[in-house]
């Protein structure tokens, strides 16, 4: 049976691995939090791997606050790229698959069409750097990976832009929002399924793939849908603003092109606004 390590157990992406998981009862998970398993800390790193015959590492575990990334930078790159480096190294010693997952803020965003695996990256902000850093270590490391860069991850858990839409709807707060990006916003419970998939069909297609929802929008054009699935979009007081003042410049455009991953495997792509919908209704039935 093939055992899997996922780390940062508390995140969006976890979780939604975490409810998944009983649609895969041929793969066993082990989940474990950053109290658990602290992925910077090597010695402790090796001791998990050696006590434990892992097949796979989903590696969930980030630094993924892209405002405070740029005043602590050295934080940033110690988890996303220096304790990933570690990772890799751990998984290589043991012959562990490792998936990993990136970013579409490793690009800069001057691109008008959607971005290929192949593009020059370029990050513009200290996250999306770190980010990277960490792509090119395990690709220095590893022949058995997989990176998969995704975009704007959104689901029922965590801290993401869809439930800021929500609460501060939920509280009447106005909401200025920026049309200054466009990128597509994916739900983590289909990327969550995507690489579950590819466990159970024991891909050997490693490398790196783009995997984001299909589609694209602004923010505001995410939030506007959110309000409007919501039944919200009448009651809120929403602007548009072209000048949303961020300490984190963000790329303008961001789509990722899916077709690579498309080309490759078997899994279902789906349309953002179709997936928002699953998520709004999910919440909705939970409340
Ligand atoms: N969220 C998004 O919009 C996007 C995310 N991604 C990538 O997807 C992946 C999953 O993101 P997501 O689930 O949203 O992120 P979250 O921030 O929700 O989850 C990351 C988890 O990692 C934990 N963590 C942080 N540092 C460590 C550490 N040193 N050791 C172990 N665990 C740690 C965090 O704990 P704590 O909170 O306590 O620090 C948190 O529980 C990340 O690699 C991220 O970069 C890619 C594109 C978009
Ligand atoms: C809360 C808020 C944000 N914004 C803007 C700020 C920013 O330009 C954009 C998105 O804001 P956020 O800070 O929620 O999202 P941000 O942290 O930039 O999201 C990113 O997270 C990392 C982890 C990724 O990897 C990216 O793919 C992406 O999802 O919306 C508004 O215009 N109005 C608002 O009320």
């Amino acid at each position: 049976m093939k055992k899997i390590l996922v780390t940062g157990a508390n995140g969006q992406l976890a979780k939604c691995i975490k409810n998944a998981a009983p649609h895969f009862p041929d793969l066993q998970f082990i989940f474990v939090s950053k109290e658990e398993l602290d992925i910077q800390d090597a010695g402790l790193l090796r001791e998990f791997f050696q006590k434990n015959n892992y097949s796979h590492c989903i590696n969930t575990a980030a630094y993924t606050n892209v405002e405070k990334a740029e005043s602590e930078p050295e934080i940033a790159f110690t988890i996303n790229a220096e304790a990933v480096k570690i990772l890799a190294t751990v998984c290589k010693e043991m012959n562990v698959i490792l998936f990993h997952i990136s970013t579409d803020y490793v690009f800069d965003g001057i691109k008008n069409s959607p971005y290929i695996e192949t593009d020059p990256t370029n990050p513009i902000n200290v996250y999306g750097a770190s980010k990277l850093k960490g792509e090119q270590y395990i690709q220095e490391i590893l022949d058995k990976f997989f990176i998969f860069r995704t975009s704007w991850l959104y689901s029922q858990y965590g801290h993401n832009f869809l439930r800021t839409i929500i609460k501060y709807a939920d509280e009447g707060k106005p909401l200025t929002i920026t049309t200054e990006q466009t990128g597509t916003p994916t739900n983590a419970n289909d990327l969550a399924n995507a690489l579950l998939q590819l466990i159970e069909q024991d891909s050997i297609n490693y490398g790196v793939y783009h995997f984001s929802n299909e589609g694209e929008t602004t923010w505001y054009g995410f939030a506007e849908e959110i309000l409007r699935q919501r039944g919200k979009l009448k009651d809120t007081n929403l602007a548009k603003t072209n000048h949303y003042r961020t300490f984190a410049a963000r790329p303008e455009y961001s789509v990722l092109d899916n077709a690579k991953f498309k080309n490759t495997f078997t899994v279902p792509a789906v349309n953002w606004l179709e997936s928002l919908d699953i998520v709004i209704k999910n919440l909705l039935d939970n409340k």
